[in-house]
Order: structure tokens, then C-alpha cells, then sequence
């Protein structure tokens, strides 16, 4: 629980630099601030839908601000991840009153616009009309790839390594492409220890990709678990290559779009989470560079930090997260905060500067289910010999048993009984 723990934790300084700083290489996409205010939510329920208003207003500065590139020599660059804030869609913050009375006034006076760009617009809207119309058609009711036959994935395929050497960055599952043109890429990655992994941890993921999919104009085109170092020093905590292995197995045959990353489990040392999100912007923006829209441009893919909100608490407790840290993760990549059972995650961004500072880059996902499965009390039953059936996947409890996992453990009672260290 406590990286003060850790070997090579140093405190950290006021105005301290990222130490080692975070790759050169790594240049974080300039993606937006997701939508809707998370604080400033206007009073609306963080479950309502997607304001049609502020959606209206942003396909028509899509539609904009692509006629504005038409022929530009940036647009023609299809390979690159726009880091130029003009190539970007527009932020709901950006839309302000003025804007309001510019679109009314187009809608009145279309003074600079010919008459083929109306039709072009015209056509454009449709275009995305139809496209949104199809996708809300698909997506009623159970969804194909939720009810996949993942019975059926092959047993027994390990796609990560277990040393440095042999790594090499999961994308098996990872989206090549937009599926959706009003929408921005985003990856979600979560950390943690995953000692084992449970049906809450895999939850987290789909409460988080109803409440993106609901709340926000990003289209999620991957998952990731990064499993926690051993040398994070925390009690129950399995050798990391059997928790990569559990979430490997888990993902495989219960998920469709969820992948390990072994990455951070490898390394040498305990590794800041700042750290870990840069290893994802490296992958997937500065090497794949980014995701093919389907205009077959490729643009700088989102990611953001999946925690619960005891997590996030953490952020508040001294000398655990160092404060360019969360300006980094908060800032550049942005979290999601899963509502944990019993914690006030709103009052706790609101008492938090850093937090509130960054607070549109920060959406709070209530558990409309409430599940509050807990690794440490798997641990306890299994030391207990009780049944930890229909708390984790079938898959687990089997490797569980047969590396014969946490019978040999003890932990503080304070710990078992909920009360963190
Ligand atoms: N009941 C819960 N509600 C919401 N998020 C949770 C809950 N339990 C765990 N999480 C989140 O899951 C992620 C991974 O958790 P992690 O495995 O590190 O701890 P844990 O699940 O609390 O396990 P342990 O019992 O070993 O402390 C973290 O972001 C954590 O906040
Ligand atoms: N300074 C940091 O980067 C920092 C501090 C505390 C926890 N964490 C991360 O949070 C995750 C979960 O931690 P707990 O299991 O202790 O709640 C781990 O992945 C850990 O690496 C990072």
C-alpha cells in the first residue's frame, strides 16, 4: 500500500522534476479535457445522457474547422498525431456564448460560404447523422461482443513475457481504427496490484466504457491492466509474474477488448504511475503513432487512469504521490474514478487543489451495481479453505490453485478488516 516503502522512494520536493524525467520521445498527444465537468456538472447526474445541445454545437464546429483545413498543408500530413491545437475538434469549454450567436448568425447569413459548401455541410451532417443513428441502433440492448463465446478462446496462450528481454507491448486487441467520425480515441489503463484479480476489477472496466461511451465524445479502442512491481511494498502480494499471468487469463477468456501490459510487473524497480502512463503514450502515440480515423488520418489516442476512489484518496495523503506527478497524470492523461462504496470522491476532488485544478480531465463513474469485491478477503477465504466461487473467474481460482497462491500468507488483521495501511 505504501510506496514510501519501496526502495528507491524519495520524498518528494516542492517544484520537484520527474526524476528520471519521462522519455524525450514521449510526447503526450495534445488530446482535450473530456466532457462534462465533473464538479461543475450543472447540476446534472454524472449518468445523464450526452447533451444534444453541446453535440449539435460541436459537429458544427467540426464541420468547421475541417473546412478550414481543406488544402492545408497540415492536413495533408496523414501521418502524424496533431499536436497543433487548431487540428484538434473543439473543447465544450471552447464554445462559448459568442459562439452561440456565430452559429445562429450561419445558420441566418452564410455570407462566407458557397453554395456546394452548404451542400457539402449539408451532406456532412447527414453523413453523421445517419452514422449516429446506426451506431445508437447497434448499440440497444446486449451487445455481440459482450455475449462472445470466450469459452471458446484457445486455452493456455501467454502473450507476455516474463523478462524485460522478450517484452514486447500487447496490441492483440487494441483498435486499429475509429469506428465512430464524431468521436476521439481513448485507452484506459488501469494500475494496481491485482492480487488476484477479481469480477470488480473487470467491472471497473465496463462502468467506465458505459459512462465514456454515455458521458463523453471519446470512443474507447482499448484496455489495459498494468499489474504493480513486487518491489511495491504491500502485504498479499503474489510474485508479479502469477498476478500478470491471472489478469492475462481473466482478460482472455471473459473479455473482448481487455489486455495486459507486464511492462511496469518487469521492470527493476517500483515505477510512479506517472511513469507507467508515459510507457502507454510511448506505445501507442510516439511508435504506433496514434489510430487511423475513418477519414484514414491517424490522431493522438487519449489515455487515462482507471482507479477506484480509494486510490485517488491516496493522492491526498502525504508524501505517496509527488505533486508533478498528479499535475502529469491529471493534466496530460486525465482519470477515471470508480466510486468505491462508502467514499465521498466528489468532496475529496473538491477539497484537493491539484485535482480540482484538472477536475474536466477527471469523470467520476458511479456503480449503479454496487460491488465491493475484495482481494484481500479473497486471500482470507482461500487461506481459510472457504469458496471463493463467483468472486473471480474460473480460470484464476484454477491457477490459484494450482500454484498453490496465498495459503501461506498472513496479513494484518486491520488490513483483512477493510482498514488500509
Ligand atoms: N470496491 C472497489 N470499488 C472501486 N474500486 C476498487 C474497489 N476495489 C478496488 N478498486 C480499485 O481497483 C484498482 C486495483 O486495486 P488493487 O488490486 O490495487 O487493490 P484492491 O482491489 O483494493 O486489493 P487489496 O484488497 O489487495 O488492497 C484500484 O484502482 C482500486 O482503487
Ligand atoms: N507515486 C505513485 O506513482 C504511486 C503512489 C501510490 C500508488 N501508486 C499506484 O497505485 C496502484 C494501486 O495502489 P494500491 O494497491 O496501494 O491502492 C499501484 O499501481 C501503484 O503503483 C502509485
Amino acid at each position: 500500500m505504501d510506496p514510501t516503502k519501496a526502495p528507491d522512494f524519495k520524498p518528494p520536493a516542492k517544484d520537484e522534476q520527474l526524476n528520471p524525467p519521462p522519455d524525450p520521445t514521449s510526447s503526450i498527444p495534445n488530446s482535450d479535457p473530456i466532457i462534462p465537468y465533473v464538479l461543475a456538472d450543472n447540476n446534472e447526474s454524472i449518468d445523464a445522457p450526452f447533451n444534444l445541445e453541446m453535440n449539435k454545437k460541436i459537429k458544427s464546429r467540426i464541420n468547421k474547422s475541417s473546412f478550414s483545413h481543406v488544402g492545408s498543408s497540415n492536413r495533408s500530413q496523414s501521418n502524424h498525431i496533431p499536436l497543433n491545437e487548431n487540428e484538434f475538434q473543439p473543447l465544450s469549454a471552447d464554445i462559448s456564448s459568442n459562439d452561440d450567436d456565430e452559429f445562429s448568425s450561419d445558420k441566418d447569413a452564410p455570407t462566407t460560404a458557397s453554395q456546394n459548401d452548404i451542400r457539402t455541410v449539408e451532406e456532412k451532417l447527414k453523413l453523421i447523422k445517419d452514422t449516429e443513428e446506426q451506431i445508437r441502433a447497434i448499440k440497444i440492448g446486449v451487445q455481440k461482443n459482450q455475449i462472445a463465446d470466450l469459452e471458446e478462446v484457445p486455452h493456455g496462450i501467454v502473450r507476455q513475457a516474463k523478462s524485460i528481454e522478450n517484452y514486447e507491448f500487447p496490441t492483440h486487441r487494441l483498435s486499429n481504427k475509429l469506428h465512430n467520425p464524431n468521436k476521439l480515441p481513448l485507452v484506459i489503463v488501469a494500475c494496481g496490484s491485482f492480487s488476484p484479480i477479481t469480477y470488480l476489477h473487470l467491472r471497473m472496466f465496463e462502468m467506465a466504457l458505459d459512462a465514456i461511451n454515455e458521458q463523453t465524445r471519446f470512443e474507447v479502442v482499448g484496455g489495459y491492466y498494468s499489474p504493480v512491481n513486487d518491489t511495491y511494498q504491500k502485504h498479499g502480494l503474489a510474485p508479479a509474474h502469477h498476478r500478470v499471468r491471472m489478469c492475462e487469463l481473466a482478460c482472455e477468456r471473459t473479455s473482448s477488448w481487455l489486455m495486459v501490459d507486464a511492462w511496469e510487473s518487469l521492470q527493476s524497480s517500483f515505477t510512479r504511475t506517472a511513469k507507467v502512463l508515459d510507457h502507454f503514450n510511448h506505445e501507442i502515440n510516439v511508435k504506433r503513432g496514434g489510430i487511423m480515423t475513418s477519414t484514414g488520418e491517424k490522431i493522438g489516442v487519449k489515455i487515462m487512469l482507471l482507479a477506484g476512489g480509494d486510490l485517488i484518496e491516496s493522492m491526498g495523503e502525504p508524501n505517496v504521490w509527488a505533486d508533478n506527478d498528479l499535475h502529469h497524470i491529471l493534466g496530460n492523461y486525465g482519470c477515471l474514478i470508480v466510486e468505491r462504496t462508502g467514499s465521498d470522491v466528489r468532496s475529496f476532488l473538491l477539497s484537493h487543489d491539484i485535482m480540482y485544478e484538472h477536475r474536466r480531465n477527471i469523470l467520476i463513474i458511479k456503480q449503479l451495481i454496487y460491488n465491493d469485491i475484495s482481494s484481500t478477503k479473497v486471500r482470507l477465504f482461500i487461506r481459510r479453505g472457504m469458496s471463493v466461487q463467483y468472486l473471480l473467474p474460473n480460470s484464476v481460482i484454477r491457477y490459484i490453485q494450482e500454484h498453490k497462491l496465498y495459503i501461506n500468507q498472513s496479513e494484518p488483521v486491520k488490513q483483512v478488516m477493510g482498514g488500509k495501511e
